[in-house]
């Protein structure tokens, strides 16, 4: 049976913080705050699987109280994901995000977020899809305060 699960994730930008997404250190003036690497894109995955495989959120799994995940590479989130997924002998079918961020371009970062990303779901690049949009300059994601992304994903889950 297919399951879909949702996820959304913010976080704010500062100063002084590497700017990753997808797995990728991408060049700009300021990056996201966070326990651990920020990774708003990964992070709103992480919780699209745990969304449909019916579990609790990507906070509940690694609390940002937790020292051990401070600073963390998101890509260990996914992989705990991932494997909650095969401990019920399910198979993650698709993923699919939109990152909305005003800057700076994301378009060319894109092939190397999705063989992040599968990489760390152990899913070939064609099934995971990344998208990006700018906030027209509106709120408090168009002033570049923040970025944020959502995701689905699709789960072939045993009755
Ligand atoms: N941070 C971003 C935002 C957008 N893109 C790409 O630019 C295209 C135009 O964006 P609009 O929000 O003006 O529609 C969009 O289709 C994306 O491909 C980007 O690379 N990085
Ligand atoms: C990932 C965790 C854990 O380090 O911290 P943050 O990097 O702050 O990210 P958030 O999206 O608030 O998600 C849950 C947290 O528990």
């Amino acid at each position: 049976m297919v399951h879909v699960g949702i996820g959304y994730d913010v976080h704010q930008l500062v100063e002084g913080r590497k700017l990753i997404l997808g797995g990728v250190e991408i060049p700009h003036t300021k990056g996201l705050e966070g326990h651990s690497d920020a990774d708003v894109l990964m992070h709103a995955i992480c919780d699209a699987i745990l969304g449909a495989i019916g579990e609790v959120d990507i906070g509940h799994f690694f609390p940002n109280t937790d020292p051990r995940w401070r600073g963390a590479p998101s890509n260990v989130f996914l992989n705990e994901a991932a494997r909650q997924v095969r401990l019920r002998g399910a198979r993650i079918i698709n993923i699919d995000a939109t990152l909305i961020a005003q800057q700076p371009k994301i378009f060319p970062h894109i092939g190397q977020m999705k063989v992040n990303i599968g990489a760390a779901l152990e899913m070939t690049v064609h099934k995971v899809g990344i998208k990006a949009t700018t906030n027209e300059h509106m709120g408090f994601l168009g002033r570049e305060e923040g970025m944020a992304a959502m995701a689905v994903a699709s789960v072939d889950l045993p009755e």
